[in-house]
């Protein structure tokens, strides 16, 4: 069977990501770090890879978005929203005042900032690669450790839920990204209203560059949903963008609208066209 990398270990919200987005018809492999995971997609270790990439709180991820820009053979080809629900999580009976230090994923930590300054300003901050890694740590050490992290990573470490639903915002989502070598052919065309593409481009340094872009998608009523800059690496003020828009390079008005923006652009590639998740949440 075929397998699906994701941020471990297991309990982690991208596991729950790649669970609901795979099923069963994937070997589900832990990996360490993001960058693990697009290593695994190029040398055929995992068929699918799943990364956060951004959170309605939080934004984006810019690991991942830099990631995209540098493995030009990586494609997205699909998308899972998870509706991110963070616990305190420690050795049972211990008291917020016995916290001294708590450990998560600098996501998480960043979705609780409120609750840490309200209720534990007392303690050290510890950021770990994710939210289970921080669990695992604190299983495995004395009561002043806690960790902010999942239902999964309560049961599967065998930690109480010192506080639940710590985090600021209740409607608190992520959107993870599902990577691999090729993108899946969509073939239903009532499919392509229900996409999303996704670009990342560098453009023509001239006045009114992105605004004849974003133009472009303006005329033929396409819904951008993110646009976001990134440093190109190469010297102080050039920038990559990333953009996604509602719909499919199949769709007529898509496909004419992205060769005019080609036009527009010295660096011009296709990420993935793929479904979006139904989920109502971004
Ligand atoms: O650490 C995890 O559990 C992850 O999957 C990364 C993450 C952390 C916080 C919110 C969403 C994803």
């Amino acid at each position: 069977m075929k397998k699906i990398g994701y941020l471990g270990p297991e309990g982690t919200y991208s596991e729950k990501a790649a669970k609901s987005y795979a099923g069963l018809s994937y070997i589900l492999k832990p990996c360490t770090t993001f960058d693990s995971i697009f290593e695994g997609i190029i040398t055929n270790e995992v068929a699918l890879g799943v990364l956060p990439l951004e959170n309605s709180c939080e934004g984006t991820v810019v690991r991942v978005l830099d990631l995209l820009a540098r493995n030009d053979k990586v494609k997205i080809t699909g998308e899972v929203v998870v509706h991110v629900c963070h616990h305190l999580l420690g050795h049972p009976g211990t008291s917020l005042a016995e916290v001294q230090s708590i450990l998560s994923h600098p996501q998480a930590l960043a979705q609780c900032s409120g609750f840490i300054s309200k209720y534990l300003s007392h303690a050290k901050l510890q950021e770990v690669e994710s939210t289970a890694r921080a669990a695992s740590i604190i299983s495995e050490c004395g009561p002043s450790l806690a960790a902010i992290g999942n239902d999964e990573a309560s049961s599967r470490y065998n930690l109480s839920k010192l506080m639940t639903n710590i985090q600021d915002m209740a409607e608190n989502y992520t959107r993870f990204i599902v990577i691999a070598k090729e993108q899946q052919i969509m073939v239903e065309t009532e499919e392509y209203a229900n996409s999303r593409t996704s670009l990342i481009l560098s453009i023509v340094d001239q006045p009114g560059t992105l605004y004849e872009i974003l133009k472009q998608l303006a005329l033929r009523g396409i819904n951008l949903t993110k646009i976001e800059s990134r440093p190109a690496r190469t010297r102080l003020g050039e920038y990559i963008f990333f953009i996604d828009l509602d719909g499919h390079i199949n769709q007529p008005q898509v496909c004419e609208a992205l060769a005019e923006v080609k036009k527009l652009t010295v660096e011009f590639r296709i990420i993935g066209c793929y479904a979006k998740d139904k989920e109502k949440s971004l």
